[in-house]
């Protein structure tokens, strides 16, 4: 998405958060159980979604959480926003501590933390009215601002660029744009001082995921609120935010301000993410002197995570050491003050290329292996169970095509009933992003006139 990007011009990182500290997280911890067995359930197991993070938020602030999709980014979001309940660990805000707050003693800083959600489709309740989504937070806590609750709604529909007129629509008749904009002004109407924004833009359209970032950004500045920003998307994480943290399954590897991440990363995951980050700006000789690393192959599964580093299984500096000791995230010899990373065997200060391309799916390493090797002659025996196996297979194929034109009649036919009522959806919510393209291509123009 990055190359559509029409950005405001982002200011330089403060090096050193000088607000107070706002929200203070150490050892973080969530295990999702799992259980198994038959007649009685047991605990089986767990989803080590986050494991021991720590990091800290400054008033006013805006910092960055990326990583892989299954890192535990979103886990961390939502118990930092208490909408889930942690393992371990402890969640401290404003100095007070509220790890296991119960909803009485949360009461008084419940409007000061709130959150945006990814998707905006899902995050409003289609039955209420505009109006009604944005005015409940301040009903439900006690809030009556001056001049009303609903002059405030209209207020803070103008503040997020949208038409106060619009008070009394429902979310369908808006474009994703305009929803995530209605999600946005919610989370406004209590001043928070803190917004967890858990991926905000990566389910809209992409000529208005700018505008959405422009909007967040103003809100931040203009109204000092501080953001924890979570995202997959390096770019917009690099312009959004001022220190930023490198997820890695459930573990923070990399933390530092956004110069030290971008431009002298330590871990090689952080590198390998960034290399995976198209930059808008490169001259062509540039780009291809750039460091290129596949990182390829999934993240390991949370539920058995790998020994000691837990990217030692994909990383390409890898030794034994790595398997039998976790490294400490640390200000490693080179960084700068308040830049850390966890690594045995960090790179150099500098992001320059590397001579080759490092591939690091090592199933695709073993298959090159395989091919290489002449395959051993075959007994006829085995030849025989080769092709009854084929034989099974193809049985197997069959079957499932079967099953497949089924249910893709049944699901024709599901489609065909729906089609009618979608069609007047579908034409509501066209025409809606057809403004916001307009708008979008707007910015663009002027943009490319300045
Ligand atoms: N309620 C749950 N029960 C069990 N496992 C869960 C639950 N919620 C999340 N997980 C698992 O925890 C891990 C981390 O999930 P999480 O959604 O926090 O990751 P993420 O980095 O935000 O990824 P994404 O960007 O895809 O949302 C994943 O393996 C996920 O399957």
């Amino acid at each position: 998405m990055s190359e559509n990007l029409t950005l405001e011009k982002s200011e330089p990182a403060e090096t050193v958060p000088t607000g107070e500290k706002l929200l203070e997280v150490s050892g973080l911890t969530k295990h999702f159980p799992i259980y198994g067995g038959f007649p009685i359930k047991r605990r089986v197991g767990a989803v080590q979604a986050v494991d021991g993070v720590d990091l800290t938020v400054h008033a006013g602030e805006s910092f960055g959480l990326v990583g892989e999709s299954g890192c535990g980014k979103s886990t961390t979001g939502r118990l930092i926003t208490k909408l889930l309940e942690p393992t371990a660990g402890r969640i401290s805000y404003r100095g007070q501590d509220i790890t296991h707050a119960s909803r009485k003693q949360l009461e008084p800083i419940r409007s000061e933390i709130q959150m945006i959600f990814q998707d905006p489709y899902s995050s409003l309740n289609p039955r209420q009215t505009v109006g009604t989504i944005i005015k409940s937070p301040m009903e439900i806590n006690g809030i009556n601002p001056a001049g009303g609750r609903e002059a405030r709604v209209r207020e803070l529909l103008e503040i997020v660029g949208l038409n106060p007129e619009h008070y009394n629509r429902f979310p369908h008749e808006f474009s994703g744009g305009q929803r995530q904009r209605i999600g946005v002004a919610r989370a406004l109407a209590l001043e928070p001082k803190l917004i967890v924004a858990d991926e905000p833009v990566s389910a809209l359209d992409v000529s208005i995921q700018a505008q959405v970032v422009n909007l967040l950004q103003d809100v931040q500045r203009e109204l000092g609120i501080a953001f924890l920003f979570i995202a997959h998307d390096l770019a917009i994480v690099r312009h959004f935010s001022s220190r930023v943290a490198v997820m890695y399954l459930g573990k923070v590897v990399e933390v530092g301000d956004r110069d030290e991440i971008y431009n002298r990363p330590r871990h090689p995951y952080t590198h390998a993410l960034l290399s995976a980050v198209p930059e808008a700006d490169l001259t062509e000789e540039q780009d291809l002197s750039r460091e290129r690393i596949r990182l390829a192959g999934d993240v390991p599964s949370p539920i058995n995570p790998p020994s000691g580093c837990r990217f030692r299984t994909r990383c390409w500096k890898a030794q034994d050491v790595c398997a039998s000791q976790e490294p400490p995230l640390v200000q490693i010899s080179g960084n700068r003050s308040g830049h850390l990373t966890a690594c045995h065997f960090p790179e150099d200060p500098t992001t320059e290329a590397r001579e080759e391309d490092i591939v690091l799916d090592k199933a695709l390493i073993a298959l090159e292996e395989d091919l290489a090797v002449p395959a051993p002659a075959e007994s006829p025996e085995d030849a025989k169970a080769e092709v009854s196996k084929e034989a099974a297979a193809e049985t197997e194929v069959e079957v499932t095509k079967t099953v497949e034109a089924e249910a893709t009649e049944e699901a024709a036919e599901a489609a065909e009933d729906t089609a009618d009522e979608a069609e007047t959806a579908e034409a509501e919510a066209a025409e809606a992003d057809a403004e916001d393209t307009a708008d979008a291509e707007v910015t663009e123009d002027a943009t490319d006139a300045r």
